[in-house]
């Protein structure tokens, strides 16, 4: 089978938008107009086409699938493939979240036209930002009291510092809306009515309007030259460019994240989504221009690039795990390079695993399709895989290659939960297992003293929202406990102690002697042990135990209890007896070595220092600085991203606890953080003895 599509007729791409800007209704919009849809609904009136799985509808939520596969047929006639790759309405740093704004090559941005840029359009933008997306913005709800898509445009400029390029203008707005102006072609296109597949005629600008639009006819033509000094030379000479020449303008400078075309309409009445669709094939990238995907070789670490071609080997990238009623457990993967075959094997090189592709499926909006191959630039959804999770990279067992390498830090926090009622508690645990199959930075564990159920993860928010989706996705409530900082405790001094284990009360008794020097490991975190017995002062057999010895006492350290790290430990000599020695006998030998020579090795407890970065815009900076100051931390430094300001600090996690909700106080909704775990540093000794208080 050869492909059906050539790459360069791709469009991979997402709606990105803040909650109610309308993201549901125009992805419905445009899968009906896509022409794969055979159903129309309105949200949250319990027929919507997004809402594919049937006892979702009936409870009116929609589970939109992570990629939906349509087509649209360009201003030329000819069909384009695209991939609708559906984006988190929750921005957070989530692994997750990271991942689908990766397998993306583009978007449209949603703006509600009355409320223009609010912060969590703001939210969104900059993570898009982060990723040097492509976007377009859509001005939805101009139906809508209040709408104004001039207010629009000056918002973009000054709450987002990115340039918007005026493609339309509105005719008429609020309940007189009545279609856009397109500002290349300088004609009005007025839609008939307000029905679903409403068509509109193509006329005369309205003359109130015609000064309007070659006003800002010319904006947009002065913005698009400044991509090209040959067309910018001509235009100040007075030669206006083509209509063609003007929109492969505004296609480099979308793609090269110059500026941004900007759209108007209201999906809600149908107005204005056709256009759009034009502009997915006209202005945003297909596959092939954006810069190859770079990774490295899974045997020699050496850098490499897969290009977006059928030519080169098999490498694609896991980004989504969904549950499916029908299918099981379905794992969404782009294809990068080469091309995937039913029934062959690919290497997952991140878990150094084989997996064999079993069924392929294509999801379109309200059916899916089993298929036989697939392509670069495809977007595919496998059933059965056994071992892959979200991030992964599978390939051609020929050339290995991890696509991205992340490392994921042991988590920082933890808290104890439990489901609000007992019956739960099953659903809980295949809830919380399967959150934790897609999300390699989360970790679900049993606590073995009080049999409690334990989440980590790499901060409260993320925590939070695990627990959001536990119970939005999978209908679980819990209580959860105080987040705990997972603290650890090391040793600072060295110290040799001598050892005698001896109990002697009739039968076979216990006899090990061991001497053990203790001391900071410098090098690494980790429990370093080694044995400098010569002429058998302690058999070889018994070593093992001494080893073990040490090392179980190490996981719950003098201090507080929490895991000891940078131990070394070297077994310099001892004693045994031909009856009474085994390796127990060895073994608790050196557990109370180590806990006698504990008070003499100065340990200290250490606390997890996390890396935070706050975007915001430049009022808040004195604020924020000072408080990251109160918290403890260390400020590196600040820059400029865009408009906004960009503080990088080191803070205690302990420190760190609700600062979500400070940071919202503070900035008016509109500065936000990522942070994530950096290093262990030692606890002040004040904070330390609280910490001592609590836990001892
Ligand atoms: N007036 C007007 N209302 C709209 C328009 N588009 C969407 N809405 C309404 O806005 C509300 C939110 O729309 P959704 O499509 O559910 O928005 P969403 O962004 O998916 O919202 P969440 O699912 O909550 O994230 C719904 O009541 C829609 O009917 C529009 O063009 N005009």
């Amino acid at each position: 089978m050869a492909r059906e599509f050539p790459i360069h007729d791709y469009r991979n791409f997402g709606i990105m938008a803040h909650i109610d800007a309308g993201k549901t209704t125009t992805t419905e919009r445009i899968l009906y107009y896509t022409g794969k849809n055979h159903k129309m609904g309105e949200t949250h009136d319990g027929a919507s086409t997004m809402d594919w799985m049937e006892q979702e509808q009936e409870r009116g939520i929609t589970i939109t699938s992570a990629a939906t596969t349509t087509s649209w047929k360009g201003r030329d006639g000819k069909d384009r493939r695209f991939n609708i790759i559906d984006t988190p309405g929750h921005v957070d740093f989530t692994i997750e979240v990271e991942r689908s704004l990766r397998v993306l090559d583009g978007a449209i941005t949603l703006l509600d036209s009355n409320a223009g840029v609010e912060p969590q359009t703001e939210t969104v933008w900059r993570q898009a930002e982060k990723y040097h997306v492509p976007r377009m913005i859509f001005c939805n709800k101009m139906d809508k009291i209040g709408a104004d898509f001039y207010r629009c445009l000056e918002m973009i400029k000054s709450r987002l510092g990115a340039i918007p390029l005026a493609m339309q203008l509105p005719i008429g707005a609020e309940s007189d809306f009545k279609g856009v102006i397109d500002l290349l072609e300088m004609k009005a296109l007025v839609w008939r009515d307000e029905a679903l597949g409403a068509q509109w005629d193509v006329v005369e600008i309205p003359a109130d309007l015609q000064a309007k639009a070659e006003e800002y006819r010319e904006k947009l033509i002065e913005t698009a030259v400044e991509m090209d000094d040959d067309a910018m030379n001509a235009y100040l000479e007075g030669n206006i460019p083509s209509i063609d020449e003007l929109r492969e303008l505004i296609r480099k400078g979308t793609i090269e994240v110059k500026f941004h075309p900007v759209f108007c309409g209201t999906a809600f009445k149908n107005k204005g989504i056709q256009p759009l669709l034009d502009a997915v094939i006209d202005f945003l990238p297909a596959p092939d221009e954006i810069p190859a995907i770079k990774g490295i070789d899974a045997k020699t670490e050496a850098e490499i690039v897969r290009h977006s071609t059928d030519d080169e080997p098999l490498a694609m990238l896991a980004f989504k795990i969904m549950n499916d009623p029908f299918v099981g457990s379905l794992t969404f993967c782009r294809i990068y390079s080469g091309k995937l075959t039913k029934g062959i094997s690919v290497d997952n090189t991140v878990k150094g695993k084989k997996e064999r592709i079993g069924r392929m499926l294509q999801m379109h909006s309200n059916s899916r399709a089993d298929i036989e191959e697939a392509f670069a630039g495809d977007i595919v959804a496998l059933a059965g895989l056994k071992e892959t999770t979200t991030g992964d990279t599978l390939c051609d067992p020929l050339a290995p290659v991890i696509l991205e390498r992340m490392e994921f830090p042991e988590p920082v926090i933890q808290i104890a939960i439990e489901p609000k009622t007992k019956g739960d508690q099953e659903k809980m645990g295949l809830a919380l297992h399967r959150l934790a199959a897609e999300d390699p930075s989360f970790r679900v564990k049993t606590d073995e003293e009080s049999g409690q159920t334990i989440i980590a993860g790499m901060g409260e928010l993320h925590l939070d929202i695990i627990v959001d989706r536990m119970k939005r996705e999978f209908k679980v409530e819990a209580n959860v406990g105080a987040p705990q900082v997972a603290y650890r405790e090391t040793i600072t001094r060295s110290h040799e102690q001598d050892y005698t284990h001896k109990k002697q009360t009739g039968g076979t008794g216990q006899f090990a002697r061991v001497k053990v020097v203790f001391e900071p490991n410098t090098e690494s975190e980790d429990y370093v042990f080694e044995s400098k017995i010569v002429g058998g002062a302690v058999p070889k057999e018994y070593i093992p135990g001494v080893q073990k010895g040490i090392e179980s006492v190490l996981s719950s350290g003098p201090f507080a209890g929490f895991p000891m790290i940078s131990v070394k430990a070297t077994l310099i000599d001892g004693a045994f007896h031909d009856v009474d020695s085994s390796v127990l006998a060895f073994e608790i030998a050196s557990r109370a070595c180590f806990r006698e020579a504990a008070p003499k090795l100065g340990v200290q407890l250490l606390e997890p220092v996390m890396k935070v970065e706050v975007v915001t815009p430049e009022e808040y900076v004195g604020n924020i600085i000072g408080d990251l100051n109160s918290r403890r931390g260390q400020i590196q430094g600040q820059e400029a991203r865009g408009i906004a300001v960009v503080i990088n600090a080191m803070v205690p996690l302990a420190n760190m606890f609700k600062y979500v909700d400070s940071l919202r106080s503070m900035s008016q909704g509109r500065a936000q953080y990522t942070m994530q775990f950096d290093h262990y540093e030692p606890v002040p000794t004040a904070v330390a003895q609280e910490v001592q208080k609590k836990y001892a």
